[in-house]
């Protein structure tokens, strides 16, 4: 995507169809509502309703609703980026209304969300944008409440996006922490946590302004099925710069691809990609083939692993303590050399005496807030403690399970200090005859130069820097 003058953005993709331009008979007007926006606005009332998701429930209703591809296109879009931003939107909205937004009805807020998003975000008209907000409540909660929506978005449309930065937002001056925090769309409390990971004001800016995009979509050409070069030839997309299976694909429903229908590729972000191909890739001397991925579903990286190991001679055993997220495994690793255990990873009955086990621990998930439009507004700080607890159990009895000279790989989708360093830190601390060892020239392979990853002996990866989720890993080594 291009950036503005301002160095944000240029969401110029979203500009759609103005429904000025369209010809409808001014009668059937008022009960014609936009498909589009039908849609973005049905699934935004359940994410705030039902705690949705809208990255599956969105999807969804596009296969069901036959809309055309432009209003696909524009109803992604509105979905994705008002999701994206709603707590900078209902501060916004807040100024205008003149209330809280906890005083506005909920079925209402999710409107002025829409119609927000669309006069400050978008280049869709001011006109357009207020009239079928308006349109959307005349439907269905009559003409007072569609005056209200009617006044609130002509305020919010009084001002563009920078100006209403400088209303609302805190100074740069006064807190630049909570003034970039506000400008890309962020909690400030996880804008704190990247900058205690990054260190540098600067750089902070670029990792909040590449974690408000939308990232474009990663394939995994699964290794004996398909190479990367003949999947980016079928779909038309790019070979990835790190890992030597992943695609970039900037456009199109990877869905729709037939070789992802047969298992031959699959969705995966390439940070992923390089986490999975770490474990394979460490020195174990020689290896028995005992592979174990202790945190499995819903199975992407043991899908990876699968394929490498079959390609070895070597066995995966992934165990998932949801029975739900098991079976999603079982459907990705059917006919690899995989056996799923429904267990909790920290008592989970394997034998020990693993080459190698990966611990991709449950996490705050902040690296991956691209992907998950509205999950940023839903974590709180005070889930950290227990998730880190969890982690240090699971790496624990990670390096229980492996035998001496095997390796255990730890990986977060987090950048969270607690998550990330602080565990290895104390697992390092209480564990005896473990070592650290560097985990960039896993993750660079034959591709790039190892200390491109910074100082090691960890990788953390950043949207800002390798247009990755921003995907934590550390190496450790049983003596
Ligand atoms: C970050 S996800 C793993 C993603 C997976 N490796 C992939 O690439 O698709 C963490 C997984 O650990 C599972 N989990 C949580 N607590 C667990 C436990 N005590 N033992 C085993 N798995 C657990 C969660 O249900 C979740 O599926």
């Amino acid at each position: 995507m291009t950036q503005d003058g301002r160095g944000r953005p240029d969401r110029s993709a979203a500009r759609g169809r103005d429904p000025q331009q369209t010809t409808r008979d001014p009668k059937t007007r008022d009960k014609q509502t936009d498909p589009a926006r039908s849609v973005a606005l049905e699934v935004l009332r359940a994410v705030r309703r039902d705690d949705a998701y809208a990255n599956l429930l969105l999807p969804r209703l596009l296969r069901e609703r036959s809309l055309d591809r432009r209003d696909k296109a524009l109803a992604t879009e509105l979905t994705y980026g008002t999701a994206r931003c709603a707590g900078m939107l209902d501060e916004i909205i807040a100024s205008a209304a003149g209330r809280p937004v906890a005083e506005i009805d909920g079925d209402l807020l999710d409107v002025l969300r829409l119609g927000s998003y669309q006069l400050l975000r978008t280049r869709i008209g001011s006109h357009a944008a207020v009239s079928t907000s308006v349109d959307l409540v005349r439907a269905r909660h009559g003409m007072g409440q569609a005056g209200f929506v009617n006044a609130v978005l002509r305020k919010v449309s009084q001002r563009d996006e920078q100006l209403w930065i400088d209303t609302v937002a805190p100074s740069m001056a006064d807190d630049m922490v909570g003034h970039l925090a506000f400008t890309y769309a962020h909690p400030r409390w996880i804008a704190e946590v990247f900058l205690d990971s990054l260190g540098s004001i600067g750089e902070l800016q670029a990792a909040l302004a590449a974690d408000d995009e939308r990232p474009i979509v990663h394939l995994v050409a699964r290794p004996g099925q398909i190479t990367a070069e003949e999947l980016a030839l079928i779909s038309g997309g790019d070979e990835g710069r790190y890992s030597p299976y992943c695609v970039y694909l900037p456009e199109g429903d990877p869905g729709s691809l037939e070789a992802v229908r047969d298992g031959f590729a699959g969705v995966q972000d390439e940070g992923s990609q390089l986490v999975a191909l770490a474990l394979p890739r460490a020195d174990v001397g020689a290896d028995g083939g005992r592979w174990l991925d202790l945190c499995a579903g819903p199975g992407g990286k043991a899908a990876l692993l699968g394929s490498l190991a079959d390609l070895d001679g070597a066995h995966l055993d992934a165990v998932e303590v949801s029975e739900h997220r098991a079976a999603l495994i079982e459907k990705v690793v059917d006919s690899l050399p995989v056996t799923v255990h429904v267990a909790d990873g920290r008592d989970s009955g394997l034998e020990p005496g693993y080459d190698r086990v990966l611990v991709d621990a449950p996490c705050s998930g902040l690296g991956s807030l691209r992907r998950r439009p509205e999950a940023r507004w839903r974590r709180t700080p005070d889930e950290i403690p227990a998730l880190v607890e969890l982690q240090t159990q699971l790496l624990t009895e990670a390096l229980r399970l492996v035998r001496s000279g095997g390796v255990v790989v730890y990986s977060t989708c987090s950048p969270h200090p607690a998550e990330t360093t602080g565990v290895i830190a104390s697992v390092l601390d209480t564990v005896d005859g473990v070592e650290q060892i560097d985990a960039r020239p896993l993750v660079a392979g034959d591709a790039v130069d190892p200390s491109s990853f910074g100082a090691g002996p960890h990788v953390q990866l950043w949207p800002h820097r390798q247009d990755t989720d921003a995907m934590f890993l550390a190496v450790l080594r049983k003596s």
